[in-house]
């Protein structure tokens, strides 16, 4: 099957790495997102916009179709993802649609409001990506958008951020849409008894210069030359199929990331070069650039570098905690808001008694040991997370913060969803009514397995993290589908936002569950 017929193939059932089935996949979503501007707008069906074959097949390359740009177009809603959506009478661009016929687009970079031109890209079963051309100025009055805003000169192209062109106010306020949209579509029940000012989102201290860590990377061709030196480092272009777009500093990155970041391209090109002149040495398409801190033991100050080695240990200080872990671990990446994050769960948690602090999906630790210091003396901290290296370092910072493994703390490496099984949690003494169990999956959510687990085990309190509201909300409705066959019940105390990432489209949601019955 040819690269095309593939491509096309892939389009037309748009299967996704986790497949079609998971509701709460990126395109299912965009489906709904599409499906309520039909409502809003038009009062359209999905047929009046279903693409033709023909469409899909002509726009799978750009070498197959001349560059069509469509002007006066207006941005009516926007995605999750940061997209802009509108609708194209299709007549405008297709000889063979009836004036029933319309497109709906995707256009990154703008908002509603906007009044754009866009280039037309790929086509999709349901809408087509569009390229942001030009924003026309008779826009401005209606939409959100001030470009002068934009500090960054990679923004129109780069993938990183989304939202530069906003106030952050106005930053914040899609940031909540966000999560009231994640609940509408996955856990609507929520709205008959909303927790008080629920999914507003706390704002970043930083809203630049905030990032610990990138990940600048390349496309190195198979075939390498010399003369393709050097490669363009940075990150995804905004438009499907373009080469990275070439990033000399990024503006959400610490300054000691933008300082290094140059002369890791140059070693980077450097290495390249070697591969062609026959070196064995593999050269990895990606890099990282982690912010670390590092202590002078005389005068107790300390300054922030910049380490470039996958292995190199870092050392990050949150409140009077330090943690350490390998640089391409996972840490969250914006230090500024972490303090403000502890404060929030140790304010909404106060009132509760627990001697077990329960961390499942603990990383390196942070959360658990972050709290530690809400637990009695004779209290102990439980920690669960598949990735060995992380977990390694989970037990080597509880070390270092002075919680005594194992009468302190335990940190063990496995999957949460045997959690509630294991002999270790057994023996670590944790019990229900006693526990406080924090939750921190990554963006795919946790699992039915562990929901039932955890309504089972009746901890006094819950406290979900999650970088994606989606997959929060679908597990809450699961759990909230559990009590009604059960006699435990909790309440949503709070949920909150909280904008980890400025500039950018995610947005962490905080809910926490109290134990009432
Ligand atoms: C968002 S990170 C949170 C880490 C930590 N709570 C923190 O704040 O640094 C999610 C973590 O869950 C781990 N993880 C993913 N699936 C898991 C599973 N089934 N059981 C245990 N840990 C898992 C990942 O390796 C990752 O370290």
């Amino acid at each position: 099957m040819s690269i095309r017929h593939k491509l096309y193939k892939s389009i037309l059932s748009r299967k996704t790495k986790r497949g079609t089935t998971d509701k709460t996949s990126r395109d299912n979503i965009r489906q709904r997102e599409i499906h309520d501007l039909l409502k809003s707008q038009h009062d359209m069906s999905l047929d009046s916009i279903k693409i033709p074959e023909h469409l899909i097949h002509k726009y799978l390359f750009m070498k197959n179709y001349e560059d069509v740009h469509i002007d006066g177009v207006k941005v009516l809603d926007v995605t999750n993802e940061g997209e802009g959506l509108a609708i194209i009478p299709r007549q405008r661009y297709d000889s063979d649609a009836s004036e029933n016929d319309f497109t709906v687009v995707a256009i990154p970079k703008t908002v509603p409001g906007d009044i754009v031109t866009v280039s037309l890209r790929r086509h999709h079963m349901f809408f087509a990506e569009a390229e942001l051309i030009l924003v026309s100025r008779k826009s401005r009055k209606q939409s959100r958008r001030n470009d002068r805003l934009v500090v960054c000169k990679h923004f129109s192209k780069c993938s990183g951020c989304q939202l530069q062109m906003l106030s952050y106010e106005d930053q914040l306020q899609f940031k909540k849409r966000t999560i009231e949209k994640a609940y509408r579509y996955f856990f609507p029940q929520i709205f008959d008894n909303l927790p008080p000012n629920f999914a507003e989102v706390m704002p970043s201290p930083m809203q630049f210069a905030y990032r610990t860590k990138l990940t600048p990377h390349a496309q190195i061709p198979k075939d390498l030359k010399s003369e393709d030196l050097p490669l363009p480092v940075g990150f995804l272009d905004v438009r499907a199929m373009q080469p990275v777009v070439d990033v000399d500093s990024c503006a959400v990155a610490s300054p000691e990331i933008n300082m290094a970041l140059p002369k890791e391209k140059v070693r980077f090109n450097q290495d390249l070069e070697g591969l062609i002149d026959g070196s064995k040495k593999k050269v990895d398409p990606t890099f990282v650039l982690r912010l670390s801190i590092r202590i002078d033991h005389n005068t107790g100050e300390f300054e922030d570098v910049c380490l470039t080695k996958r292995k190199n240990v870092v050392t990050e200080k949150v409140d009077e905690y330090v943690f350490q872990l390998e640089a391409n671990e996972f840490f969250q990446n914006n230090r500024s808001i972490l303090p403000i994050l502890l404060d929030y769960i140790k304010c909404n948690v106060k009132s509760i008694d627990y001697n077990y602090i329960v961390d499942a999906y603990c990383g390196c630790g942070f959360l658990g040991i972050g709290l530690s210091s809400t637990l009695p003396d004779e209290g102990k901290l439980f920690g669960i997370e598949i990735a060995l290296k992380a977990i390694k370092y989970a037990a080597h910072n509880a070390k270092i913060n002075g919680l005594h493994i194992p009468t302190k703390a335990v940190f063990v490496e496995g999957n949460s969803d045997e959690m509630f099984k294991m002999k270790e949690f057994a023996e670590c003494g944790a019990v229900g009514e006693e526990a406080l169990v924090l939750m921190n999956p990554s963006r795919k959510g946790s699992t039915p397995a562990f929901m039932k687990q955890l309504l089972e085990f009746r901890p006094k309190a819950i406290v979900y993290i999650s970088c994606n509201p989606f997959t929060q909300a679908r597990d809450l409705a699961d759990f909230e589908a559990l009590q009604r066959r059960s006699t435990t019940k909790y309440r949503i105390k709070a949920l909150t936002g909280f904008d980890f990432y400025p500039q950018t489209k995610h947005v962490e949601s905080v809910a926490i569950l109290e134990l009432i019955e």
